[in-house]
């Protein structure tokens, strides 16, 4: 029996670290075991331009314990009115690693986002010319579409269209939710990847709404049926290069997720890794821990994997807090609903 694992420091390719109180507090959490991550932009407002994603990672740098070696890697909010000028400069100028793509109203502060896709194809083929890649969040939202139809209707009407007509533009579909998102990026070349989050390898829509609604399980693309939640525990654990780790760690302050109308997101970047061993060593694959957390990611977006490691060990179940404290509010952590028994050591 394994008992213990060493594997590259693993890097998270989609995290929300907020700012002011709620940076302060989760910033140090996603710091302790990952090395790299990239930062999601939709702040309020958004993170438009090179200078604000500059600004962001300076308050992002001043939240990180003294000595760590995290690295974040800055995203620019594509709207309608992006200037592709200014994300060529920030891009050469090494402030951005990619751009994201909400659609408008999608998810959380989205408000800001596409509605238009015809509006950014000259940003998109300036993307593509210059190797910027671009980081979707793939749901369609017409009210006419059921929210679990969401993702596979986008890939349909606006993600494969956006690849028809822009081949060379890397993509990245963020927080794949569905077996169809599986297939298609599976079947999609060197120029599409996709991240899969920790949560999605472990909830299905039962476990928001059986027995009761479970807000700090609500986050968006919503959890589906089982058979997606396996989809997404074959790809993860496949090994192969298109399929990689995106905790989409979402804080939101638990009066915001216990409400009437409760926000999307879960908050997993405490207990990720020790998640993501339990999952892995529960299908037999601990082997290919390594491959999603820490080599495929950076190897889609051409950079070296982190030159140190960490090791998990396997042992008496981990004691992890239910909430972090953040300002004058408290954020629960991801529960997956078993006891996990590896910790990074
Ligand atoms: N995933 C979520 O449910 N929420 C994210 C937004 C997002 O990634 O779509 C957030 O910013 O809270
Ligand atoms: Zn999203
Ligand atoms: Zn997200």
């Amino acid at each position: 029996m394994t008992s213990q694992i060493t594997i590259r420091r693993p890097d998270d390719w989609h995290l929300h670290l907020r700012d002011g109180a709620m940076l302060a507090a989760v910033a140090p959490e996603t710091a302790r075991h990952f090395g790299r991550a990239i930062i999601m932009p939709n702040l309020v407002p958004p993170v438009v331009t090179g200078a604000q994603a500059a600004a962001y990672r300076e308050r992002i740098m001043a939240a990180l314990p003294v000595g760590s070696g995290f690295q974040p890697l800055m995203t620019c909010y594509l709207t309608e009115d992006t200037d592709a000028e200014d994300l060529a400069k920030a891009k050469a100028d090494g402030i951005i690693t990619a751009v994201k793509l909400y659609p408008a109203g999608a998810t959380t502060n989205s408000a800001s986002g596409v509605t238009n896709f015809d509006k950014v194809r000259p940003v998109l083929e300036r993307m593509a010319e210059i190797g910027l890649p671009l980081c979707v969040h793939g749901e369609v939202v017409d009210s006419d579409i059921d929210i679990f139809d969401r993702e596979a209707v986008f890939i349909d009407r606006v993600l494969d269209p956006i690849r028809r007509a822009t081949p060379d533009l890397k993509v990245i579909m963020e927080h794949i939710t569905t077996s169809q998102g599986v297939d298609y990026a599976r079947a999609g070349g060197a120029n599409l990847g996709a991240t899969i989050t920790t949560h999605h390898l472990v909830i299905n829509r039962n476990h928001i709404l059986v027995g009761g609604i479970k807000p700090h399980y609500y986050c968006l693309p919503v959890a589906k049926r089982e058979e997606h939640r396996l989809a997404l525990r074959e790809a993860a654990m496949s090994g192969e290069a298109t399929f990689f780790l995106g905790t989409d760690s979402a804080p939101h302050p638990d009066h915001l997720k216990e409400h009437a109308c409760g926000c999307a997101g879960c908050f997993t970047a405490t207990n990720t890794m020790s998640v993501l061993a339990e999952v892995f060593e529960q299908d037999g694959k601990l082997d290919k821990l390594e491959a999603f957390a820490s080599l495929n990611g950076p190897a889609f977006y051409g950079l070296p994997a982190n030159g140190d490691t960490i090791t998990l060990q396997k042992g008496d179940p981990v004691d992890y807090p239910a909430k972090i404290p953040a300002g004058d509010d408290e954020v629960t952590v991801f529960q997956p609903g078993f006891p996990l028994h590896w910790r990074v050591v």
